[in-house]
């Protein structure tokens, strides 16, 4: 019997649906980069709130061009001019300065010539009304969705909440994920013998949540033991359980009954994916649980598909999913099987080339990789110059 492997789309969706609705709480600016909006975001305030110069100049009527004018006194930025200004009258002003009543237009000072109080044009000065002048509410006005419920708050969209009159922002809590290597084979980065396997997947997956609002649990390394992976697998208090390892047919590959003997549950196992394809995801308690194959490249690529996901989900995002991109391939492809594979590839004068070997084993190739080809499930020979779909990993 062959086993059937779930296609990576459905497998998503599955995992999504696993999970369940977390509260809003709110955040102060400083602490709400790379997270997402949980509501809309609306504009407090009118942006400028009033006429502003662009400029360092002189604030004037533009009916009365070509001058001259005389100077009745200054607007500078936060230190407005109070008065109003008459006909043939003009105020010095300043970049980001409101504008004076009766003004409408700025002249800049490297066409203005003055002499005391008396102000004459020395250039060809503003070619029509309301030049150099920011309009009162040129980027937003009150009551505008300065952000939407599921973008990510990135720099600019957390800058504009700021000037939208917000001191805090909503989001949804960090995701507590806990992660677990397995296996008797592995010891710590470092530790002495050269001939014993270092684990790699553990810092590699807390690389790659390092930009997601997450706070880590590392379980470190469990053995390949059912009543220590059990145990440590009942003990964990976590949004998300990560293993990685022990995921396979093996005799030794015990994470699922160790997930079960701990009262968890399987959805679902087996992705038709390359490499990746022993991937499992569950539940126990409250924790969604991503059981992740232990060769890195496999641990790398669900990581991407699967545990990124998932974050970014929990976290608030509209839309979780990789974002591929397209590419020029730089030699030819043979056909693809029945498992969407993902090569290791470079990206180099344009063109993306893959990897000789695509061993999920190989580490150095993987960090050679600038980006991976996504080939379809049973894409036919591609050629060098087809276009092809892409994840940029670097
Ligand atoms: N008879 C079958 N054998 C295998 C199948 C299969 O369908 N039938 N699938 C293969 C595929 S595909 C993968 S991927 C691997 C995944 O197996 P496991 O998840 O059980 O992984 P392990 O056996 O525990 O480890 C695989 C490999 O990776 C090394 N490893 C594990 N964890 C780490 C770590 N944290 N850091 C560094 N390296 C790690 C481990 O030593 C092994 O060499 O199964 C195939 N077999
Ligand atoms: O699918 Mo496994 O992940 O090829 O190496």
């Amino acid at each position: 019997m062959t086993a059937i492997l779930l296609p990576v789309t459905e497998a998503q969706q599955r995992l999504i649906a696993l999970t369940t609705d977390r509260p809003v709480t709110h955040v102060a600016l400083r602490e709400a980069a790379g997270r997402w909006a949980a509501e809309d975001v609306p504009a407090r305030r009118t942006q400028p709130a009033s006429d502003l110069s662009a400029m360092d100049g002189y604030a004037i009527r533009f009916a009365d061009m070509p001058g001259p004018w005389t100077v009745i006194g200054e607007s500078a930025a936060g230190r407005p001019f109070t008065g109003r200004v008459g006909p043939g009258q003009a105020t010095r002003i300043f970049t980001g300065a409101a504008l004076p009543k009766g003004t409408d237009t700025v002249l800049v000072q490297e066409e203005a010539a003055r002499d005391g109080d008396r102000l004459i044009l020395a250039g060809e000065g503003p070619a029509h009304q309301g030049r150099n002048v920011r309009r009162k509410g040129l980027d937003f006005t009150t009551g505008d969705r300065l952000i939407r419920a599921g973008e990510r708050l990135t720099p600019a969209r957390i800058a504009v909440a700021a000037t939208g009159g917000h001191a805090t922002l909503p989001v949804r809590p960090r995701v507590r994920v806990a992660i677990a290597a397995t296996g008797d084979e592995l010891v710590a980065p470092g530790a002495g013998d050269p001939a014993a396997l270092p684990e790699s997947n553990g810092a590699m997956l807390a690389a790659m949540l390092a930009d997601l609002p997450v706070d880590i649990i590392d379980l470190g390394i469990l053995p390949d033991n059912l009543d220590r992976l059990r145990d440590a697998f009942a003990g964990v208090d976590a949004d998300l359980l990560v293993t990685t390892g022990g995921a396979s047919v093996g005799d030794h590959d015990l994470v699922q009954p160790a997930l079960k003997a701990a009262g968890g549950s399987i959805d679902f196992w087996r992705i038709a994916l390359r490499p990746g394809k022993p991937m499992m995801a569950g539940r126990l308690g409250k924790a969604v649980v991503l059981g992740l194959p232990g060769n890195p490249v496999s641990a790398f690529v669900t990581a991407l598909l699967f545990v990124k996901l998932l974050i970014a989900h929990l976290a608030g995002a509209a839309d979780p999913f990789p974002a591929p991109i397209p590419a020029v391939l730089g030699e030819d492809l043979p056909a693809n099987g029945p498992r969407i594979d993902y090569l290791r590839a470079a990206m180099i004068d344009g063109r993306v080339h893959a990897a000789a070997i695509q061993d999920s084993s190989m580490l150095l190739t993987l960090a050679r990789s600038t980006c991976l080809i996504i080939r379809p499930p049973h894409a036919p020979p591609a050629s060098a110059g087809d276009s092809a779909e892409i994840l940029m990993l670097a």
